[in-house]
């Protein structure tokens, strides 16, 4: 099935982006946080040659929304690369603080060099980057063990790039979600709209949700039981468009767009319990992560 196409770069994103590149001058590390249900399709392509050496850490966010064994797929995929990852639940705050002694732990060179020049030590600066609603403004709440940001269940909340310093051992950076302005792999976007990582402005929920159906029954073989179970379909729905149709006749007088988003805001509230959109295992993964 083709991805429905979807484009999307609201008006602050490039203003963000601009300044953030001024400002990663003044990081010691920078935290690139990932939607674990799709690493992959979450990982800014251009990222990578803006940091150039600029110590990086990775973190897997959402790990309550995928099954145990993807994500020991992941980790062991992305430590096999080379790329330390740490597993994280911007909500629950599990797996934040080994990611903050990760953070500490790379900026200690910033000190060492400091303390050899007689100076005193100071807090690591770290910024807090990736794409829109992936949990970041939740991470950096929980780094710093208080609400300093804003954290809520749309994209595009954080608006402008934000030091939070609260005289600990540890300042950091906030900054809007970023998306690169063209979207040329329109299978990955088309997950991003599905885990609500891009506006919904971007696509029609219609289209994405019928590939969303196609998509978790080919990557999970048990999704297709979850599915006729929570939506009382009969066995062999043979695609997600005509999923979405017949759960529209059924409970929505024919209302595509409410059918869609019903099953949309289930997948994304767990509903249809962890189901990661990507595994290492499918093709996609043999690439790489774009740099
Ligand atoms: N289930 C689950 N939800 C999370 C997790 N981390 C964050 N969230 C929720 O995801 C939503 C988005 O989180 P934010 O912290 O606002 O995301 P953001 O990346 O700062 O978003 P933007 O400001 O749009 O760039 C919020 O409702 C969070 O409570 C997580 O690990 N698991």
């Amino acid at each position: 099935m083709s991805s429905p196409a979807i484009q999307w770069y609201p008006g602050h994103i490039a203003k963000a982006i601009s300044q953030l590149r001024e400002q990663l001058q003044r990081v010691d590390v920078v935290i690139e946080v990932l939607d674990a249900r799709i690493p992959l399709a979450s990982r800014h392509p251009e990222l990578g040659q803006w940091l150039g050496e600029k110590p990086r850490v990775l973190a897997l966010n959402r790990v309550d929304c995928v099954d145990p064994s993807a994500l020991k797929a992941w980790q062991d995929w992305f430590t096999g690369q080379g790329i330390p990852v740490y597993p994280t639940n911007g909500q629950s705050g599990e797996g934040v603080n080994r990611l903050k002694q990760a953070i500490l732990q790379l900026g200690q060179s910033v000190n060492a060099r400091r303390q050899q020049r007689g100076m005193r030590p100071r807090a690591i600066r770290a910024v807090v980057v990736g794409f829109p609603n992936v949990g970041k403004s939740a991470l950096l709440n929980r780094l710093l063990g208080r609400r300093v940001a804003e954290s809520a269940a749309r994209p595009g909340v954080t608006r402008q790039l934000r030091w939070v310093r609260l005289g600990g051992d540890l300042d950091l950076l906030d900054s809007p979600g970023i998306i690169p302005p063209l979207l040329p792999d329109q299978e990955a976007a088309t997950k991003l709209a599905i885990c609500d990582d891009i506006g919904e402005a971007a696509y029609t929920p219609e289209l994405v949700a019928a590939h969303f159906l196609d998509h978790v029954r080919m990557v999970h073989p048990q999704a297709e039981a979850i599915l006729q179970k929570r939506y009382g379909w009969s066995a062999g729905i043979p695609t997600g468009e005509v999923a979405v149709h017949e759960l529209a006749e059924r409970h929505y007088q024919g209302d595509l767009e409410r059918a869609a988003r019903q099953i949309l805001n289930d997948y994304r509230k767990g509903l249809l319990g962890p189901l990661a959109l990507e595994l290492p295992s499918t093709p996609q993964a043999t690439a790489g992560p774009q740099e």
